[in-house]
């Protein structure tokens, strides 16, 4: 479609006319995937599924917290020069229906709902629940974009095998990726690494799948724009997928987690370092783990709004940028 025939995106709700804080939230204060007939260049979506966890659940209403904490962001994002949602449509379409008795089944149902959304066009930002939804989420950007570079913010590397014997749960859908072969291996990184781990052998077999780690001591001794520049150069212009889980932060940062580790990056960090990544080719995000019940002041759920903003900014600057193109 050339810019001439491309609509005017629908925006967020003017806070100047109705207050921030009234009628039911949408994130961003955007229109519901309904509102702009079905179609949409960014979809943002909820999965509220937390059956995966090891330790704290809660992580189920994570994406509504961040819907919550999301009123009070503005149009324009200063820090990228630019207005996500007037470059592209963007929209929220709601929840993905995970069967919470049932992660198999949760899986599947997660896969195909994003096939939908994927297949309609659109670039995903989804909103966890807890990581294991990451693994369905990447099958399906695979499908259509073949094995995709990832760039996996979190304490814990989440490429372990096996918890109870049960192969999908929060600690393992990397290691499941990888072995699925929808993830291209010379592309992998694990940024904000951190705490302690099994065995020796966890790095290990972490290295084996192909992953590069950035610790979290290492953002803080080299700072954002050095280690931004490091993983741009990885990644090149491969298509990209960013999973960020939000215990990739302190917990001063982000206390509503389900597995906090102390030592963590702060949010400046985490902005910064994907404001640097503005110019990658990012197909989709995710942002999970936030469990508010655990969260004091939406400190978790303010952080995790801007952490999507941000990765929103950077999808719709490639939108804009392809549409300019053709
Ligand atoms: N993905 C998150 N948040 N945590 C994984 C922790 C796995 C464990 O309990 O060892
Ligand atoms: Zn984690
Ligand atoms: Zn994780």
């Amino acid at each position: 479609m050339s810019s001439a025939e491309t609509p005017t995106p629908r925006g967020p709700v003017d806070s100047s006319r109705v207050p921030r804080y009234a009628g039911p939230a949408t994130y961003a204060r955007l229109p519901r995937l309904d509102e702009v007939g079905g179609k949409t260049d960014i979809a943002v979506v909820g999965v509220p599924f937390d059956t995966g966890v090891s330790y704290r659940p809660g992580a189920r209403f994570g994406g509504n917290a961040i819907r919550e904490a999301s009123r009070l962001l503005r149009p324009y994002n200063p820090a990228q020069d630019a207005s996500p949602f007037a470059l592209a449509q963007v929209a929220d379409a709601g929840d993905i229906a995970a069967n919470p008795f049932n992660i198999n089944e949760a899986v599947e149902t997660i896969e195909a709902a994003a096939d939908d959304l994927l297949g309609s066009g659109a670039r995903m930002m989804t909103l966890g629940g807890d990581h294991t939804i990451a693994l369905p989420l990447l099958r399906s950007v695979a499908k259509k974009h073949g094995p995709v570079a990832l760039l996996h913010f979190d304490a814990h590397l989440d490429t372990w095998d096996t918890y109870f014997g049960a192969e999908y749960t929060h600690g393992t859908p990397f290691r499941r990726a990888v072995e699925e072969g929808i993830l291209d291996t010379e592309a992998l990184s694990h940024v904000g690494t951190r705490g302690p781990l099994y065995g020796k052998q966890d790095l290990t077999d972490d290295e084996k799948m192909g992953f590069g780690i950035v610790t979290s001591a290492d953002i803080y001794r080299r700072g954002a724009d050095e280690v931004a520049d490091q993983l741009r150069q990885r990644i090149g212009d491969r298509p990209l997928y960013i999973s960020i889980d939000i215990d990739c932060l302190d917990p001063a940062h982000a206390p509503g987690t389900g597995t906090p580790e102390a030592g963590g990056m702060t949010s400046r960090e985490l902005l910064e370092i994907l404001r640097g990544l503005s110019s990658c080719n990012l197909v989709s995000a995710d942002v999970v783990e936030v469990a508010p019940a655990y969260d004091h002041a939406e400190i978790t759920a303010v952080a995790a709004s801007h952490t999507a903003y941000e990765l929103t900014t950077i999808m719709s600057r490639q939108i804009a940028e392809g549409r300019a193109a053709k």
